[in-house]
Parts: structure tokens; C-alpha cells; sequence
């Protein structure tokens, strides 16, 4: 922790830094590099790498080639040490897209950049789906299939696995050959065609990878698994100070996955966004490389689609699945922990993918440092990459993450709600969401405005006052099931009728917003449900919510006695 405060302080000191640096690279140019950099912006110094933002692919292929030299000589000078650009495209620093200052009371500052993906720009550049596969496909799909198998340690398994025999081992170890890198096929569009960047720009790479380039082949998955959440992209993201940094590599790795930073490691507490950016990157990649095969998964999903795998003796299959792909978003690794066959096999998976110069983005609740159980040459191989924190957000980004919600949910709730929400609910965004939900549902059921006096007697059992108490499964459980008259077994079991169901989906819904628990975390508690299960049951609730006053009274009712008996305890 005290390393990790004094690592922060470092790199605010280097912000400064490159801020002076920065004017000094402004005055050494001349006016026509100078010009270049009107709406540019640095954003941050990560070792030898300065990330600049620029607001469009133009002036990014602008710096990447003719200003690059005297770029990184000026900044070079100016750290006596040498110092690369990184150029990251931000469309909000283009003057005529920046939105208007918002009125009377400015308590936003950070405003999420309005991402020009392709995906929302289907005139010039449609996204091109090879064999046929549908766009998007939901990426909720309620599913009532109980897993295969309860969570087992794969320890149990037999240490001789095939999936484990030397042969294998010595392909994961071998660099995989791997053919010149294919610039993404859909770049953005420049306004104005000139000459110069018909070319596409130059890779953002800071390093060449060691072993050539990685080639995008046609995708062997369909769309649907890559299994991204279309709501988790970069344009429903809000950059603030606390996610800065890892927003800025997050768009640098989607534009040069295999090049740019391999890995990336996002680490932060729960609710904080890490989910959200690796689904981000996965869309990026999608949108600016014709057939980049994206697969995102849990580590709970790959320890479990393992042991199923040997299991069922498809071994080869399951090695397909994740290592013919381009870029593997691996979500929560800190459930790899004390899994020692689990992480032999995703040591093979991540050198199998690393060699080829596929991308691998990986998120965990803590810094690779502190995943204590994890095998070292694991956390090794984290450190190779670039490694970036996400910081609980500061009052503003709150309430800039609530603005975008309500925007994007077409809820309806005035600022000084949300200034009310946000200084209420302080550490985990979904709890924030969470709490904007029931207090715009509180309000349609009662057809009432959305109010200051309406959110505070909404929030009041929401939030108590006081140190937070733990809340666990078991409990939200045992209450849902006296409140409705039901048996835990009842919840876990697979009776599928209408009070049953609903009852079902409201404990997991609470298990969703009052705990830390992951998705699969949560599935297992309730009879080794798949984690799709309780997303669908986290939607339907937050939508029945607003539609149906019995089951927000429900949820308000459980909420107050569930929090009660974690004060008791
Ligand atoms: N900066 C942000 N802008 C907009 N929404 C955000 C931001 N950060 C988090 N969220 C939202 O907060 C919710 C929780 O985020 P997410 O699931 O990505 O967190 P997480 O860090 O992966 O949590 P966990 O470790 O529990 O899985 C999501 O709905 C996500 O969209």
C-alpha cells in the first residue's frame, strides 16, 4: 500500500514534469511543427514513454512521422534520458466536438472523450464480418444450465494430463512465426484525403516486439465469442484522475495490440472499471482490424472451461479457444491463486500468445506484487508489460460516471441528485449506478420528479451512516429465502416457478450490488449457475425495479434487512 502511494506520488511528480517538458517542446519547435500541437495534450510520463493525446488520427500520423525526431529530442533533453512518444487519439480535444460548458454550476470537469469508433460509424467504414457473422450478438443470454461442474480445485486433477505432456510444453515454449504486422483496416477517416496519410500511420509501438509482428488471421470464433458487453466501450467510459493512465494504455494497446504494451496489467478494487476497459479494448481492436479474433473471459470461465476440458479429454480444443486468438482479455486473474494446474496452463497459454506477439490484457483486484499465491514466473511475466493502477474516482468523475449513466439509460435526474448520489456513494461505481437506478425507479413507480427530498429517503437504507458492514452471499441468501418463505435449496435448485424465479433473481441481484462477489462467484453460491445467469437476473431486477412496485418494495425491504444483520455481526 505504502509502495503503492509512493509509486502514485512518483508518477504525479512525472506529470509535472512532462507538463514542463511539454512547453519546453513547444518552444523549441518551429511554428509549423508548433501548429501541430495546438489541441495536443501530454498525458502521461510511464517510464521512457510519454503518452501524448492528440485529438484525431491526422495529427497523430503527423507526430508519429515528421514531428517525432525533434519530439523525443527536445523531451530527451529536457529528462536527460531518453524518452519515446506514445500518440493516443482523444476526439474531445478537437475544439468543434467539445461539448458545450455545461451551465450554472460547473461541477464536472472530466469529460469522457467521445471515441470516434468505427462501430458508430458504419457509412465509411462498415465493420466487415467475415463468414457471415452477425454484428453483435447479445451479449446477455439468460442461461439456466447448471455449470458442468462445481468450482474444483484443479489440483485434484491427475498431474499427467496430456493437455500437460513435455510435447505440449515445448510448443507453448517456441516462438510461434509470426508474418508482418497488417495495419488496422479501418482507420478512421480524414476529412481531407492528402497524400501523406494515405499511408497508414506507423504502429504505436515503443518497442518493436521481439519477434516480428503479429498478423491478424481470419477469426475461427464468431462474433458473439468474443462475448464483449456492447455497453463497455471507451465512449461510455469516463476518464478522470484515477483512471487516467490506464484509460490512456488501454487505447494504446487496442490500436497496436501485440506492440504497444504487452501485457497490460489493470489492477484496482472492485466496481472500479476494470471490466469495463478490458471489454473497451475489445471493441476498439474489433472495430479497427477486420477479423482480429478478441476473446474475453473470466479466470473463474478458464479454470473452469479447463477442468472441464480434461474432463471431457478436449484438451486441443480448449487450447484453440485460447490461443488462436489476437488479443485475450483474461479478467480478475487473482482467482488463478493457489490453482497450480490452472496457472501451468495459462503460463503455456500467455508464452503461446506472447511469443506470437498476440495481445494479452490482464486484470486483477491487486498489484502483481501482492498476488502473493501466484507462481512467480506468472508475475514475472506480468511485470514484462506496462502496469496500470484504477483509483477509486474523485467527487467529479463520479458524478461525470452518473451523468453518462443517466444519458446512456435515459434516466432522468437533476445535477444536484447527482452531486447527492456521488457524495454518497464514494468507493465502488457499481454501487453508484446502482444507487442512480433505484432512486430513478423510486420515482417512476411513484410518478413522482426526480428530487433531492425523493433521493435522500431513498438512499437513507441504502447507505447508512457509519463504517460500511459487511455483507456477505449467505446472508442475502438466508434472507431472501425467510422473506419469501423459501429454503436456501429452494433458491439453489432449479424449480423454475414464477415467485421462485423472481426470488432467485433478487438475491442475486443483491449479491451483484451489495457484494464484491464476481458473476461466476455469485453463480456458484446459487447451485453452480453459469455467470450469464446472473447478469440476466441483475438486469431484469433493476429493470422489474422501476415497472413493478411489489419488487422494489421487495429489494428495498431485503436491502434494509440484509444491512441490519451485517450491522449485528
Ligand atoms: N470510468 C467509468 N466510466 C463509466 N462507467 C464506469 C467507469 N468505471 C466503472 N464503470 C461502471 O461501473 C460498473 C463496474 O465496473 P466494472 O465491472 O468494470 O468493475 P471491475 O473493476 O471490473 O469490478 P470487479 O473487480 O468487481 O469485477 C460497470 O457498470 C462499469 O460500466
Amino acid at each position: 500500500m505504502v509502495e503503492d502511494q509512493s509509486a502514485s506520488a512518483e508518477s504525479k511528480a512525472e506529470v509535472n514534469d512532462l507538463d514542463v517538458a511539454w512547453t519546453r517542446v513547444l518552444a523549441g519547435l518551429p511554428p509549423n511543427q508548433r501548429a501541430w500541437l495546438t489541441n495536443s495534450r501530454p498525458v502521461t510520463l510511464h517510464e521512457s514513454t510519454a503518452i501524448v493525446a492528440v485529438p484525431d488520427d491526422f495529427t497523430r500520423g503527423q507526430l508519429e512521422t515528421r514531428l517525432r525526431p525533434d519530439l523525443e529530442r527536445i523531451l530527451t533533453e529536457s529528462f536527460g534520458r531518453d524518452i519515446r512518444i506514445a500518440v493516443t487519439v482523444d476526439p474531445s480535444l478537437d475544439p468543434e466536438l467539445r461539448e458545450p460548458a455545461p451551465a450554472p454550476q460547473p461541477v464536472v470537469r472530466e469529460q469522457a472523450p467521445v471515441y470516434q469508433s468505427p462501430i458508430n460509424q458504419p457509412p465509411n467504414r462498415p465493420l466487415t464480418q467475415p463468414f457471415g457473422q452477425p454484428v453483435e450478438q447479445p451479449y446477455e443470454q439468460p442461461q439456466h444450465q447448471p455449470m458442468q461442474q462445481p468450482y474444483e480445485q484443479p489440483q485434484q486433477q491427475p498431474a499427467q494430463h496430456p493437455m500437460h505432456q513435455p510435447l505440449q510444453h515445448q510448443q507453448a515454449e517456441q516462438p510461434a512465426a509470426a508474418p508482418a504486422l497488417q495495419e488496422p483496416t479501418h482507420r478512421p477517416q480524414q476529412p481531407e484525403p492528402i497524400q501523406q496519410i494515405q499511408q497508414p500511420p506507423p504502429p504505436l509501438s515503443v518497442a518493436p516486439p521481439p519477434n516480428g509482428s503479429a498478423q491478424f488471421q481470419p477469426p475461427t470464433d464468431s462474433q458473439g465469442e468474443a462475448r464483449l458487453n456492447p455497453k463497455y466501450t471507451f465512449e461510455t467510459f469516463v476518464i478522470g484522475s484515477s483512471n487516467r493512465f490506464a484509460h490512456a494504455a488501454a487505447v494504446a494497446v487496442a490500436e497496436a495490440p501485440g506492440k504497444a504494451y504487452n501485457p497490460q496489467l489493470i489492477y484496482g478494487d472492485s466496481g472500479l472499471g476494470k471490466t469495463h476497459l478490458l471489454h473497451a479494448i475489445g471493441h476498439y481492436v474489433r472495430s479497427l482490424y477486420t477479423g482480429a479474433r478478441v476473446r474475453y473471459v473470466s479466470s473463474e470461465e478458464f479454470t473452469n472451461d479447463f477442468i472441464n476440458a480434461i474432463r471431457d479429454d478436449k484438451a486441443a480444443q480448449f487450447q484453440r479457444r485460447y490461443r488462436d486468438v489476437d488479443v485475450l482479455l483474461i479478467d480478475d486473474i487473482q482467482f488463478l491463486e493457489g490453482k497450480i494446474q490452472t496457472q501451468e496452463e495459462f503460463f503455456h497459454t500467455f508464452n503461446t500468445l506472447h511469443n506470437a506477439n498476440k495481445q494479452i490484457v490482464i486484470s486483477s483486484d491487486r498489484a502483481p506484487k501482492r498476488l502473493e499465491a501466484l507462481e512467480d514466473r506468472l508475475r514475472n511475466r506480468f511485470e514484462w508489460g506496462l502496469i496500470t493502477d484504477i483509483q477509486p474516482p474523485d467527487l467529479e468523475t463520479r458524478i461525470a460516471i452518473l451523468r453518462k449513466k443517466a444519458a446512456t439509460e435515459r434516466l432522468t435526474a437533476p445535477p444536484e441528485v447527482l452531486e447527492f448520489i456521488a457524495s454518497k456513494v464514494q468507493t465502488n461505481i457499481r454501487e453508484l449506478e446502482g444507487a442512480l437506478i433505484r432512486v430513478t425507479a423510486f420515482a417512476s413507480l411513484n410518478r413522482q420528479p426526480v428530487d433531492l427530498s425523493l433521493a435522500e429517503i431513498v438512499l437513507k437504507d441504502l447507505i447508512p451512516e457509519g463504517s460500511k458492514p459487511e455483507v456477505t452471499a449467505s446472508m442475502i441468501m438466508g434472507q431472501t429465502a425467510s422473506y419469501f418463505g423459501l429454503s436456501i435449496d429452494d433458491l439453489c435448485g432449479s424449480s423454475r416457478s414464477r415467485v421462485l424465479v423472481t426470488a432467485r433473481q433478487i438475491a442475486m441481484y443483491l449479491c451483484r450490488e451489495l457484494t464484491d462477489l464476481s458473476l461466476p462467484k455469485i453463480g456458484q453460491q446459487f447451485g453452480g449457475r453459469d455467470h450469464t445467469t446472473v447478469m440476466h437476473a441483475e438486469r431484469k431486477i433493476r429493470q422489474l425495479m422501476s415497472e413493478r412496485r411489489s419488487v422494489f418494495n421487495q429489494v428495498t425491504e431485503l436491502t434494509n434487512r440484509i444491512k441490519h444483520q451485517a450491522k449485528q455481526q
